[in-house]
């Protein structure tokens, strides 16, 4: 697991370094630009040349430092400068260039830089060194010349720290169509360097992982710099995880473990309109590696011939009563219940609802893993969020698993749910209708930037749920801080109808297989073997993949993730 600082936190890690530690900044950079100069070297075995474009930030002195060992080396070394003038550290390495006759150049001649790198062809590399974490708002001025004129003339481009650019962004979800489907991400208008590979310093930036910014940085290396692991473990409060961490985060099968021991899952899932997405759910589920599977529907799907030979059918239907709801759910020994993947937001003549589901499993104790239908039920009632969050007492687990379009839905409904008159809290005169947790999390939300993780991780805390946001990065925020997950292996083919149903069913069976204690490992555990599946059957060759081709590979990876008995 790789921890990730925000901006503001590496500015503290920076200082901490100094005061408390005594390492200077001049042994930081002095470390960054060594570690560059090699990680380069190894990684462009043939090139001996660099064009540097250096702001006058620190984020430019990495790159005079960078320019003083490959010069040392025998390299061919140019800088284009925005500045003359800049940071201390900035102005001191310039002065040390400048001595070791390293050639330096205004922004203003980059045409001839540019007609050398040309003449150069595929033999030069860029180094986008204008701006690092310092960057405040929207480039302007030089930096922005300098950005576009690297941009547009440069064909490989190693940006050092995070390309040049890349702020704090506004985020603002996806852009739907009329059906409700989420399209794409808001892009920054912005000028931004996109690089073939990001040369990160010290530590992983939050940043890099807002869903916006993450195409923009190419490859990512992390180089270690010298910032003490102590600091920087106390200021993070996420991680990054990869395939590697899953042992740790999953409950393997024991010796003796049966089908009523290995997670009863119980999927309510599918509708007339979305039939597939019932029987994705709960296949997700038995390939996750739940024991036994429960289809809790009167819907066609139920009888789905592929689901007969495995699946337990549990008719309920929309007329049954609440109490006969908990009976069943009680009798069944559940587990975990997923419920809402291709299920409409209301209740409807076909199925049980929603509501009645989450209530009845909230009361019984029974882990939620809560998706599609399910969440916009949510979205279009806060008061129910509000009650299976933090009115019923002690229970189980609950997990939200919002694509970036349903959690943009979701924090606009939670900071805007005061507003609609039609929410009634019985019971006091207005200014007590707002539940204490529901009002505090709503003031929160309105003061908080709009960035993902910072929203996401109000809402778990505030409610104390997990969050897993889903997009080509996804966020798994829960309540406890400092315990945040970034999974950044989904590949574009994983982006298909039905993709995220078989998630929701995976999570469900970690969910159900005694990761109770920590079911932001189970919702991990999910990501990341939904993950790794997809990535192991492109890395086959086997193009776009649809939910036939996951659901068997998700078997091998799950079942790989977890650390079994002898
Ligand atoms: N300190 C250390 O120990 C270590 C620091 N390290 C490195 O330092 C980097 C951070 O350096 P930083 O804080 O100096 O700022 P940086 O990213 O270079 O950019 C600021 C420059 O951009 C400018 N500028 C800003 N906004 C602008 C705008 N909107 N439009 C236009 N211009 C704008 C601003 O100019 P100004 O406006 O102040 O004239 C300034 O020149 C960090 O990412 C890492 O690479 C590592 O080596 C580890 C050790
Ligand atoms: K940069």
């Amino acid at each position: 697991m790789e921890p990730l600082l925000t901006f503001s936190e590496i500015t503290k890690l920076e200082r901490r370094t100094q005061e408390d530690w005594g390492i200077t900044g001049d042994a930081l950079m002095e470390s960054a630009g060594q570690a560059l100069f090699h990680a380069i070297a190894n990684d462009y075995p043939t090139m001996r040349s660099l064009v540097i474009f250096s702001g006058s930030g620190n984020n430019g002195a990495d790159g005079l430092v960078l320019g003083r060992y490959a010069h040392n080396a025998g390299w061919a070394v140019r800088v284009v400068l925005l500045k003359e003038k800049g940071t201390e550290l900035f102005q001191r390495n310039l002065t040390i260039c400048k001595r070791m006759g390293i050639t330096l150049e205004p922004l203003q001649s980059a045409s001839a830089i540019l007609e050398y790198c040309k003449a150069q062809g595929a033999g030069v590399l860029a180094i986008d060194a204008l701006a690092g974490i310092g960057l405040k708002g929207e480039p302007r001025g030089v930096l922005r010349d300098g950005i576009q004129t690297l941009q547009r003339y440069c064909s490989i481009i190693l940006s050092l720290d995070i390309p040049s650019g890349v702020g704090s962004p506004t985020w603002s979800g996806e852009t739907e169509t009329p059906s409700g489907t989420a399209t794409g991400e808001e892009q920054d208008s912005w000028p931004t360097i996109r690089a073939t590979r990001t040369y990160v310093l010290g530590c992983l930036k939050e940043e890099t992982f807002h869903p916006q910014n993450r195409s923009a940085h190419g490859r990512i290396t992390v180089l270690p710099i010298g910032f003490p692991r102590q600091e920087i473990q106390n200021l993070a409060q996420a991680h990054q995880i990869s395939r590697d961490d899953g042992p740790a985060m999953t409950t393997g099968l024991r010796r003796d473990d049966f089908k009523n021991r290995r997670g009863r899952v119980g999927v309510a899932a599918g509708s007339v309109r979305y039939p597939g997405a019932g029987v994705l759910a709960c296949r997700g589920s038995l390939a996750g590696g739940a024991g036994l599977v429960y289809s809790l529907t009167s819907s066609p799907h139920g009888r789905d011939p592929r689901l007969s030979e495995q699946i337990i059918p549990v008719p309920l239907d929309a007329h049954v009563s609440e109490a006969a709801i908990r009976t069943v759910l009680g009798e069944l020994g559940l587990d975990a219940l997923v419920i809402g993947p291709g299920r409409p937001p209301n209740t409807n003549l076909q199925a049980v609802g929603n509501q009645e589901l989450m209530v009845a499993a909230c009361e019984l104790g029974i882990p939620l893993v809560i998706d599609a239908g399910g969440i916009q039920s949510l979205i279009e009632d806060i008061p129910l969020l509000d009650e299976i969050c933090c009115r019923i007492p002690r229970r189980a687990p609950i997990i939200l698993t919002p694509h970036l379009g349903e959690f943009r839905r979701l924090v606009q409904a939670l900071e805007t749910w005061t507003l609609r008159e039609d929410i009634h809290f019985p019971g006091g005169s207005d200014s007590q209708k707002t539940p204490e947790n529901l009002g505090q999390l709503h003031r929160q939300l309105l003061g908080t930037p709009r960035l993902l993780p910072d929203k996401a991780r109000l809402i778990a805390q505030g409610l104390n749920l997990h969050l897993v946001v889903k997009s080509h990065i996804t966020w798994i925020c829960g309540p406890q801080p400092g315990k945040d997950f970034v999974f950044d292996g989904v590949t574009p083919e994983l982006g298909f109808g039905g993709s995220g149903d078989i998630l929701a069913g995976i999570i469900g069976a970690f969910l159900s297989r005694g990761a109770l204690r920590e079911p932001g490992h189970a919702a991990a555990s999910g990501v990341i073997a939904h993950g790794t599946a997809g990535r192991w059957l492109v890395d086959q060759g086997r193009g776009y993949i649809d939910a036939e081709d996951l659901l068997e590979a998700v078997k091998i990876t799950a079942h790989g993730l977890s650390a079994h008995e002898g």
